[in-house]
């Protein structure tokens, strides 16, 4: 996956560029991402799944760049809105929108719904102030590693279950992080350290099943 000791993720999101530098680093790898690649061409997400959208990423800025290249492509499903944003997940609020904008029409959504769980029925620890569950729901990350001399793709999927709370909460993460309430850690996903979520999220989960890949294919 390595050019000289550095991993080239096709990514503009710098929060997924802080977690993927934080994951490499930890294994001696510099990650560089489109941040460092300006002249790059922008990539129309079009697939129909997270792991079209993740092999379409890698394979475009691989091929600009002819090299190795890893993409991430994530969202959340949220069981009240029928598993919406999903693959939408970035542009929920509007193309572009901010992360907060993206919060603000997930909480407004759920209002709408009138969603709620029911406190008994979650299995875990629920908030202990007034703040509520509104719905269920998942974060998912499909990986996408592509080889341009090979013409090849490794690829892996995670995912982490949580709630959603309508009290954010937390400055860690990115994205819907603050609303995401873990039953089996009491905290939302922005109140875990960096390690914390990369041993249990989407984006955590589906690394650690790349790299199990990618030894064995050794
Ligand atoms: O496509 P790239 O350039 O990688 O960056 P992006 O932000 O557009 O990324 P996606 O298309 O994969 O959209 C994923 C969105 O889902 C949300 N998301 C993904 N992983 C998340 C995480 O770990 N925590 C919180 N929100 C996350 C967040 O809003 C992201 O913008
Ligand atoms: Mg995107």
């Amino acid at each position: 996956m390595t050019a000289g000791g550095t991993v080239v993720v096709a990514t503009k999101n710098a929060g997924k560029v802080r977690e993927f530098a934080h994951a490499f680093g930890k294994m001696g790898l510099q990650v560089v991402s489109m941040f460092d690649y300006p002249d790059l061409p922008d990539i129309v997400e079009d697939g129909a799944t997270f792991s079209e959208n993740a092999r379409k990423k890698a394979k475009t800025v691989a091929e600009a760049l002819h090299m190795m290249v890893l993409a991430d492509d994530s969202g959340l499903e949220v069981e009240a809105l029928g598993g919406r944003p999903g693959i939408y997940s970035a542009r929920y609020a509007g193309e572009s929108a901010s992360d907060a904008l993206n919060n603000a029409k997930l909480l407004d959504e759920l209002a709408l719904e009138g969603a709620a769980v029911q406190r008994d029925t979650v299995q875990g620890s629920i908030p202990q102030n007034d703040s509520l569950l509104l719905s269920k729901a998942r974060f998912v990350c499909a990986l996408a590693l592509y080889n341009p001399s090979s013409g090849s793709f490794v690829e892996a999927e995670g995912t982490v279950e949580g709630f959603i709370t309508d009290t954010p909460s937390g400055a860690g993460g990115f994205g819907y992080d603050p609303l995401f309430w873990l039953a089996s850690h009491g905290r939302t996903m922005a109140e875990l350290s960096k390690d914390e979520k990369q041993a249990i999220s989407h984006r955590g989960q589906a690394l650690a099943s790349l790299l199990i890949q990618l030894e064995n294919a050794q």
